[in-house]
């Protein structure tokens, strides 16, 4: 391992990710993903004039009564012939509004009249101002006209602009899609249920990386554990490559860590050869054949971290969202002790924008974290009460600093 470089430095090297190639997705499945062409009005929106209102189409009038027709709306689809002067006819909420209406009477502002000898007659409530021209009638291109700008390129497909782009007449778009990532988790020590007996831990990372990974906007494509092995980590490692490989454990220079003489035959580019932080300075990036691996330590707090440090910006980068560093500047509620060197990353619980530190939060420890809001990043020498201090999302946290990640939305 050479010496550690500096944090920021170490995001700028995951956040430098060129973004994947675009695809052609439908709408549905283009969710989530980073819009790379732009969404415009494929036709008018709406495309033709309807009703706002149950009712009656009726036409201009000296008198607030018409003769009403035998036919009628009683469904949004139906197209009906255009009004002769001193018609209306019944339509509901969404029908096409006929040639020759001056407005739409609502149903509550109107009744009918087959007393007279004229035969069945509409007659408008008194003071009704439905009879205003136009009154609920919605436009066409209300919303917007053919050809006209809806959502740029490089935006993120959120349901309701999917949906949007639906009413725009697209069925499908031009995306990044999600970066496909696999893990593998290493360690013959690691148990997935029960009680761990002497020698064993049970595993925090087969748990919680695939919701944090998801939340990120990753696709999980697969998950593998293996022994503290390094022909069996090179291995995986050239199967079906993906974007990316996230392996856990083994990042270390004991004779089980396995990540670094796995990359050393495989002849992977080291991008990152661990961090200034901690926990997690044995974190690593590398590059192989396009396929990025990132190294989290195998320490559960150590690891999670390196995920916020590195995994974060890398998967924003390669998603096309940018800026792909994403922190919050809060204020320190009480002192952030700092590190000696580099960044300490301080699971911190976040009340009105302050942030206190919370207990249990040793590189090998998972209780403070699961209580975290946001991780700080404590420089060194600290922080004193009410000075700005960053925060990184805890991955895949509802938590102020988490949701607000997820929300970010350009
Ligand atoms: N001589 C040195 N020793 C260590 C250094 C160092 O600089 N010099 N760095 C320490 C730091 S800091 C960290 S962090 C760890 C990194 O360890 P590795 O990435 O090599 O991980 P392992 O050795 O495989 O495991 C460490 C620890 O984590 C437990 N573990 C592993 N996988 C899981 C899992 N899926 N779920 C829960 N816990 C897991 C494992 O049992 C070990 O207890 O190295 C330090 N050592
Ligand atoms: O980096 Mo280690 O993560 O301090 O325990």
């Amino acid at each position: 391992m050479s010496s550690p470089i500096p944090f920021e430095q170490a995001r700028g090297i995951a956040a430098s990710a060129e973004a994947l190639p675009a695809v052609r997705r439908s709408l549905e499945e283009g969710i989530g993903c980073v819009l790379s062409e732009p969404v415009t009005a494929q036709l008018d929106i709406p495309h033709a004039a309807t009703s706002a209102m149950d009712g009656w189409a009726v036409t201009a009038a000296e008198e607030p009564q018409w003769a009403l027709r035998s036919d009628r709306a009683d469904r949004p689809g139906i197209v009906l012939q255009p009004l002769a002067a001193g018609e209306a006819v019944a339509v509901v909420t969404g029908t096409p509004i006929p040639k020759g209406a001056h407005s739409v009477l609502r149903s509550e502002h109107g009744y009918i009249d087959h007393s007279g000898s004229q035969g069945t007659r509409l007659h408008a409530t008194p003071g009704t101002p439905d009879l205003e021209p136009h009154r609920n009638i919605r436009p066409t291109a209300a919303e917007a006209h053919t050809g006209q700008l809806l959502c740029e390129p490089g935006r993120i497909l959120t349901a309701t602009r999917a949906a949007t782009a639906a009413v725009a007449g697209y069925d499908n778009l031009a995306v990044i899609p999600p970066p496909r990532v696999r893990l593998i988790l290493t360690g013959g020590e690691v148990i997935t249920s029960g009680h761990p007996a002497p020698g064993q831990v049970r595993d925090v990372f087969g748990l919680a990386l695939p919701t944090m990974l998801g939340a990120m906007g990753a696709d999980l494509v697969g998950s593998d554990r293996i022994d503290d092995d390094a022909a069996a980590l090179v291995d995986l490692m050239e199967k079906n490559p993906p974007d990316v490989i996230i392996t856990t454990g083994g990042t270390a220079g004991s004779p089980a860590d396995v990540l670094r003489p796995a990359l050393t035959r495989l002849r992977a580019r080291i991008l990152v050869d661990s961090v200034a932080m901690r926990p997690g300075h044995p974190a690593l990036l590398a590059r192989h054949n396009g396929t990025y691996i990132l190294g989290l330590p195998g320490n559960p707090l150590a690891g999670f971290a390196a995920l916020a440090a590195l995994g974060e910006p890398l998967i924003r980068a390669l998603r096309g969202i940018t800026p792909a560093a994403t922190s919050h500047a809060l204020r320190a509620g009480s002192a952030l002790q700092g590190p000696r060197t580099g960044v300490r990353l301080v699971p911190v619980q976040v009340t009105q924008e302050t942030v206190q530190p919370l207990p249990h939060t040793s590189s090998h420890m998972m209780r403070g974290l699961a209580e975290a809001d946001a991780l700080a990043i404590v420089p060194a020498g600290g922080l004193t009460t009410d000075q700005h201090v960053e925060c990184l999302p805890v991955p895949g946290s509802p938590g102020p600093i988490g949701g607000r990640a997820h929300i970010s939305i350009r």
